[in-house]
């Protein structure tokens, strides 16, 4: 039998078949997946093979293969073993939700994630929330934002959760397909996700109230289906994607600009830093490249860790 993992626990995993029943699974003896060292050999979102058994009165599933994934998203442990955990697979889409102010959303951080979904290859969309609260001038801001992030190519929704503003179009992008939603703490990822499926209850709440009363908790993701198509995978206590190790020379490569103009610098290896006829300065000094996207792209280059908000286009 075939089916799509929802839910890990470490040693079991619900699958649901292609038929639509939820089985409890395990691997049996030694499982090994090529290429990736994880104290997971399993994530949500993989898709496995497996045989039905009888252990006792119960009819377990015996996991025997898991299918190439398309993509993956881990996290490095924060202690001394840093070994890796896969926390998803087969991921179609991320919403990144971003508000301006209350909480500020810095572009740095905003091309942080962008460059991590392209690395992880998962195609990533811009939710601008809270538009029902924006003065003129913040309305304009959000405006060249938008015209900024879809002259790259990502596609960029300016909605209200709160008011249910531009939902419908979130949902429709979602139908059919696997999605996490990612954002700062506090930019409406909760209220977004419960105007778009009333009764789920995300983990997300539940695990924050234990963390306030100093408890425990091990954080799996999970995934659920939606009325309407959809499935959402929740990640309780990841606020975006993990650090990827990447190298200077590959960090260009993400930015999807500076990307087209590769082979266009005089040297093939052109960091675009402080090189001698490089195109991607040109393209900044002409305004064809936003400077906020190059400040990101050096900070990252230079390893800088601090948010900052700048102009977009230095003759703004
Ligand atoms: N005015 C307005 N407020 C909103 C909107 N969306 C969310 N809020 C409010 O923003 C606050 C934070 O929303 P949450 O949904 O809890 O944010 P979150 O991203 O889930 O936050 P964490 O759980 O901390 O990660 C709440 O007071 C919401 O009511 C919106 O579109 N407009
Ligand atoms: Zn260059």
């Amino acid at each position: 039998m075939q089916g799509i993992v929802y839910k890990s626990t470490g040693s079991w995993y619900t699958v649901k078949s292609e038929e639509g029943d939820f089985y409890n699974c395990r691997i049996k003896g030694k499982f090994r997946i090529k290429g990736i060292k994880s104290t997971n050999p399993i994530a949500v979102g993989d898709l496995v093979t497996f045989s039905l058994e009888k252990n006792g009165d119960e009819e377990v599933g015996i996991i025997s293969e898991i299918k190439d994934r398309k993509n993956y998203i881990i996290r490095k442990s924060v202690n001394l073993s840093k070994q890796t955990h896969i926390i998803a697979a087969n991921l179609d889409q991320v919403f990144l939700l971003v508000t301006l102010n209350n909480p500020v959303t810095y572009t740095s951080f905003i091309d942080r994630f962008l460059v991590t979904a392209e690395a992880y290859a998962i195609p990533a969309i811009l939710l601008f929330n809270k538009s029902d609260t924006y003065s003129k001038e913040e309305k304009e801001e959000v405006s060249s934002l938008v015209k900024l992030y879809r002259k790259i190519g990502y596609q960029c929704i300016e909605l209200s959760a709160k008011k249910g503003e531009n939902v419908q179009e979130v949902k429709t992008l979602m139908k059919d397909k696997i999605s996490m939603f990612s954002g700062n703490s506090g930019v409406g990822k909760s209220t977004l996700v419960n105007v778009i499926e009333k009764n789920l209850m995300l983990k997300t709440a539940e695990i924050s109230e234990q963390h306030l009363q100093g408890q425990h908790t091990t954080t799996f993701a999970e995934m659920y289906d939606l009325s309407f198509g959809a499935k959402i995978i929740d990640t309780p206590g990841i606020r975006g994607f993990g650090i990827v190790d990447m190298e200077n020379d590959e960090i260009g490569d993400y930015f999807p600009e500076l990307f087209a103009l590769k082979g266009f610098c005089k040297f093939n290896d052109c960091l675009h830093v402080d090189e001698p006829k490089c195109a991607v300065k040109e393209a900044l000094d002409n305004d064809k490249i936003a400077w906020s996207r190059y400040r990101s792209y050096l900070q990252m280059i230079l390893g800088e860790d601090e948010n900052y908000r700048v102009d977009i286009y230095k003759s703004d």
